[in-house]
């Protein structure tokens, strides 16, 4: 091909480009457009003027309303930045030697990136993948991207529409460290459908469901059961102290929660007693559940806690030593029917059971199944993540079997199905360490008028 030619066509794309650029960006443009306008008609100091205005105005914005500055500029202006600065810059290249795009009959086919959002922690790139392709196409070179784009991890999730796929570029774990206990809430603020208990991976609160819902908490030992089970205690202690929960807590290991035993034996229940006196206290539950839904019958369908009627929060910290250790036939037995009769019927009528449990395999507990909602810390095996959150889990991302064993990077880190999406999301629990136990029982036991946030 001759030299001119070369040096036309390659103009004339450099053109096109220019003008899909332009109206992809409307507004780069027409700012770039405009200042340009103006100062070719005022002279400089005019679009310079302008521009000073508009970044005082955006800075008085940003301290009078930062929530929605961050939402309505900072964030669209970051995601477009990024997204052409990280990811449309590099996309053919990465995804070429990813082995994303198809060549036939010398012409080329690349994915189309649709949209980016990127946030604190993480970004999400919508992606309109090739007729044919499947998203375990970009499961299995998920790696690549990860090193591509310069992120830690990379994962693949179902799109809003046949065809595309969500990437998600995880860049900072937001969760490495340990995250102190939270505030005590006050009494108004306490929702039993929603207690914060700790972060999730975007750094936005973790918030757990406890009225309506049964939870279980799996991880191996030393993956930071204990620090779910208290931050869910210290999340409800101001209804405690107003009557309106009571924490029944059945403490086989001795060790977790007996540490808090006061303010169960003030508040709620408290046994340890290897003899029976824990199978008994779940019979008990089981059995004021039960004349509890013989009162409501025909009368209430929504449980709402009251001084008459508190919610009962029934916290047993390793529910294997009740079903599956115990060395006396019988007591398991009687604690497996409690407990299933407890999870079967317990929901509406204001009764929820959060069992902690070493290990997940089928044959410990067979009572998983009557746990709605689940919590996979640390776990030993792989196979165990599908176990706890359902079949195929762990290839939706939730790698718990790769939690680090070093407590202050993942004691605490798990994986948990939120109800408004089928992915699992990564977590952590706020650390309730021993001086924050007693200060929740100085709270409680001084009626709620001792902070300790204010000691
Ligand atoms: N959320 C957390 N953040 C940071 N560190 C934590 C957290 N939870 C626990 N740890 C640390 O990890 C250690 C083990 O935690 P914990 O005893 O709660 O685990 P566990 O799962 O209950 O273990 P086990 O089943 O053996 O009782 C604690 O001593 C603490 O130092």
């Amino acid at each position: 091909m001759p030299e001119g030619l070369v040096l036309l066509v390659n103009l004339l794309r450099l053109l096109a480009r220019a003008v899909v650029f332009c109206l992809r960006h409307p507004i780069v443009s027409g700012a770039v457009v405009g200042a340009g306008w103006l100062a070719w008609r005022y002279g400089w100091h005019v679009p310079a003027l302008v521009g000073l205005v508009v970044v005082v105005g955006l800075g008085v914005w940003a301290a009078v309303d930062r929530a929605s500055f961050v939402r309505r500029v900072y964030r669209p202006a970051w995601s477009w930045w990024r997204g052409w600065w990280v990811y449309r810059r590099h996309w053919q290249p990465v995804l070429v030697t990813a082995g994303l795009t198809k060549t036939h009959r010398g012409r080329e086919y690349l994915p189309t990136l649709r949209r980016v959002e990127c946030g604190a922690a993480s970004d999400r790139l919508l992606v309109q993948m090739l007729r044919g392709q499947a998203p375990d196409a970009w499961e299995k070179v998920a790696a690549n991207l990860a090193h591509g784009f310069g992120a830690t991890l990379v994962r693949v999730r179902e799109g809003d529409r046949p065809g595309r796929v969500w990437l998600e570029f995880v860049r900072i774990d937001a969760l490495a460290s340990p995250i102190p206990a939270l505030p005590i809430p006050d009494a108004s603020a306490v929702d039993l459908r929603a207690v914060e208990v700790g972060r999730l991976e975007d750094g936005s609160p973790w918030r757990l469901r406890l009225l309506g819902t049964h939870v279980l908490v799996a991880g191996a030992t030393g993956s930071g059961k204990g620090s779910v089970l208290w931050s869910v205690i210290r999340g409800v202690l101001p209804l405690m102290v107003a009557g309106l929960v009571e924490v029944w807590a059945i403490d086989p290991k001795r060790m977790e929660l007996s540490y808090g035993r006061v303010l169960f034996e003030r508040f709620g229940r408290y046994s340890s007693d290897p003899g029976g006196g824990m199978v008994a206290l779940l019979e008990e539950a089981a059995g004021d559940m039960n004349a509890r839904a013989d009162q409501f019958a025909g009368h209430t369908r929504t449980f709402v806690p009251s001084v008459e009627h508190p919610f009962r929060l029934i916290v047993v910290d390793e529910l294997a030593f009740l079903t599956a250790y115990s060395p006396e036939r019988d007591l398991r037995k009687r604690a497996e029917s409690a407990l299933a009769i407890l999870t079967s019927q317990g929901r509406s009528v204001g009764y929820c059971v959060l069992g902690a449990q070493q290990d997940a395999r089928k044959e410990v507990n067979n009572l998983r199944n009557l746990f709605p909602d689940r919590i996979a810390l640390r776990l030993d095996e792989d196979e165990q993540v599908d176990m706890v959150l359902g079949d195929g889990a762990r290839d939706r991302g939730a790698l718990a079997d790769q939690i680090s064993t070093v407590p202050e990077v993942g004691a605490g880190v798990g994986f948990v199905r939120l109800e408004t999406c089928p992915d699992p999301v990564r977590v952590r629990a706020a650390y309730v360490s021993d001086e924050d136990i007693r200060q929740m029982v100085a709270y409680a036991l001084s009626g709620g008028t001792y902070r300790p946030e204010a000691a």
